[in-house]
């Protein structure tokens, strides 16, 4: 059942599993655990109700979703940024960043989830042990309206019963889409790559979206449906924010089995204990914060805000690392073609296709660094290994211009989450850390560069007229760094803050069962596990890390 808020919750109400935080992590562990009629589960989300929001439900919709449900953090002012702040969006709704993200599914490459497997010290996630548990979570179902996409992904990489639907796009291949694949077989670099899915997604290839029947397929949609809505042994209790997890009194270790929840912005506290475990599942953000206010962090850091330490865990909020994003622009000889939202959205109504059932483009490219680079030679390459790319570029058409970004998806500098007072309802202190390490400035000059071959590729000779920039080969060092620091923006993809590491190391947070180091009872399953940000928009790692997180939990009970 879904109790609106905590005056809803009765009493005498008795949980074996308190999941904090129905996003990808939260949704996915407290369904797969409610599967199970013995498993009685709480699933506690600060946020409202995702159905009968159009705005989420629509993909076309994705830049336009309400702030109400979004956090609304601002970032600390980014050194790295000449000083700038950035707003930072993450979900706080049903589904979390699920609910209004931008859809793209994307699992990255097979050395990203080997290099997991390698610092948790457990083959377990690495990506072959790993790759049942996408086909697990996964449903290909057919673009909207139904149209033939043989030749634009492979069916041997997807699942076919999973709860999550993954689909291509409704419209296309159009004549800019034809053009990019024919400038795929006319130069060496960025090769067309029919399944970026398949654990090898470099090249170019078409975009695949959790959109089914051209609705938004959020975790909530897939994992909180009727069907599980219905278990008599799952609540879902909206509104409600977790401020702490508290310790039990008598126990000789340290033993963590209840939070303290408050209605969203605050109100009167209500205790509530689990028989078996706690998992935390707020997000990259809210999973360290709700750590710290409890006092598992750093004990320095504690001090200085005034929070007990009941656990001196050193990397709690630590290895913060994103996507950074720098928009480009070539001149082309496009004519725009400008939508007609009210009729689209009517199209949509009538039978969900159209312009709105899709969110970002129809195609990517994911690439690397050339080998011979001086930039390799002078930095230790810091991606997962020889397959994953370094760039993710996006290809857009808007007529008399072709856009796009250069996404940094190997950056080294690293950002942390931290607290900025001992009042819980506090907004945490977020530091992105872009651009702290030399490397990522000039990392993102190749991807530049490598994007300019794109464009000056045979298939585009009559199509794209010119670079618009910026152009790290003609500004000024001081002036391409300017503009990257005024123009920079964020793929939202934050990860890391509760690192996973292997059983016994004195690094990280949790173990490789993803058990807070150190603690009983607690657990954490969302995207702050994962070590390093993968070569890949990260929804479809935080699903797969979910699936299997939650086998590991019905195994131990
Ligand atoms: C704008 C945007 C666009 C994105 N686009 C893409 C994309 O196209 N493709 C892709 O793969 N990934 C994308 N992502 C990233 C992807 O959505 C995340 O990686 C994924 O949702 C992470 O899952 P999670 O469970 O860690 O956190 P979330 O899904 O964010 O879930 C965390 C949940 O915990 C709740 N919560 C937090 N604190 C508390 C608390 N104290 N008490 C109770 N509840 C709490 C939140 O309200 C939220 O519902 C995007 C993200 C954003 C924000």
């Amino acid at each position: 059942k879904v109790l609106s808020d905590l005056t809803e919750l009765s009493a005498q109400a008795s949980f074996d599993f308190i999941v904090v935080g129905g996003g990808v992590g939260g949704s996915v562990v407290a369904s797969r655990l409610s599967e199970n009629p013995r498993h009685n589960v709480l699933l506690v989300e600060a946020g409202p109700e995702n159905q009968g929001v159009t705005e989420i439900a629509v993909p076309g919709f994705f830049f336009f979703i309400n702030g109400t449900y979004s956090w609304g953090h601002t970032s600390t002012p980014q050194v790295g940024l000449g000083g700038r702040s950035m707003p930072y969006t993450q979900g706080r709704v049903l589904g979390g960043s699920s609910s209004l993200n931008g859809m793209m599914y994307t699992r990255g490459s097979s050395d990203d989830y080997d290099l997991w497997g390698k610092v948790s010290g457990d083959s377990r996630w690495s990506w072959k042990n790993l790759f049942p548990y996408f086909l697990k979570n996964e449903q290909l179902v057919p673009p909207p309206g139904g149209r033939n996409a043989t030749g634009q992904y492979d069916p041997r990489y997807h699942g076919r019963n999973g709860p999550l639907h993954v689909s291509l796009p409704w419209a296309g291949p159009t004549d800019f889409d034809l053009l990019a694949v024919k400038n795929a077989e006319a130069q060496d670099e960025i090769k067309f790559n029919q399944e970026p899915n398949s654990g090898k997604n470099a090249g170019l290839s078409y975009v695949q979206s959790t959109i089914g029947n051209g609705e938004r397929w959020s975790a909530a949609v897939g994992f909180l449906g009727e069907k599980a809505r219905e278990r008599p042994n799952l609540t879902i209790l909206l509104n409600t924010q977790t401020t702490r997890v508290l310790p039990s009194n008598n126990a000789r270790n340290l033993d963590i089995r209840t939070v303290e929840l408050v209605p969203l912005g605050g109100g009167n506290a209500t205790i509530v204990a689990a028989k078996k475990e706690v998992i935390l599942s707020a997000g990259a953000f809210g999973s360290p914060t709700i750590l710290l206010n409890s006092g598992i962090g750093p004990k320095k850091e504690l001090n200085k805000v005034k929070v007990k330490t009941i656990h001196d865990l050193p990397d709690v909020g630590k290895g913060l690392s994103d996507h950074l994003i720098f928009p480009v622009a070539w001149s082309a000889n496009g004519v725009a073609q400008p939508v007609d939202t009210a009729a689209a959205l009517e199209q949509w109504q009538t039978n969900r296709t159209g312009p709105l059932s899709e969110a970002v483009g129809h195609q990517i490219i994911f690439a690397r660094i050339p080998k011979e680079a001086q930039l390799l030679k002078d930095y230790r390459d810091p991606a997962s290994g020889p397959n994953a790319p370094h760039f993710e570029i996006t290809l857009a058409s808007q007529g008399p211009q072709v856009g796009g970004y250069v996404v940094l998806l190997t950056p080294r500098s690293r950002g942390s989450v931290k607290i900025r007072s001992n009042n819980p309802l506090d907004r945490p202190l977020i530091d992105l850390g872009y651009l702290t390490d030399p490397f990522d400035t000039l990392a993102i000059k190749e991807g530049v560069r490598v994007a300019k071959r794109w464009y000056q590729g045979p298939a585009y000779e009559d199509y794209v007229t010119g670079f618009l920039g910026p152009d790290p080969d003609t500004l000024a060092d001081k002036e391409f760094v300017e503009l990257l620091q005024q123009t920079a923006g964020t793929f939202w993809h934050p990860v890391g803050t509760n690192s996973i590491s292997a059983k016994g190391s004195k690094k990280g947070v949790v173990d490789s069962d993803l058990k807070v180091k150190g603690v009983k009872g607690l657990r954490i399953v969302d995207a702050s596990v994962i070590p390093y940000v993968p070569t890949a928009h990260t929804q479809a790692a935080t699903y797969v890390l979910a699936e299997r997180a939650a086998d590991i939990i019905k195994e131990d009970w």
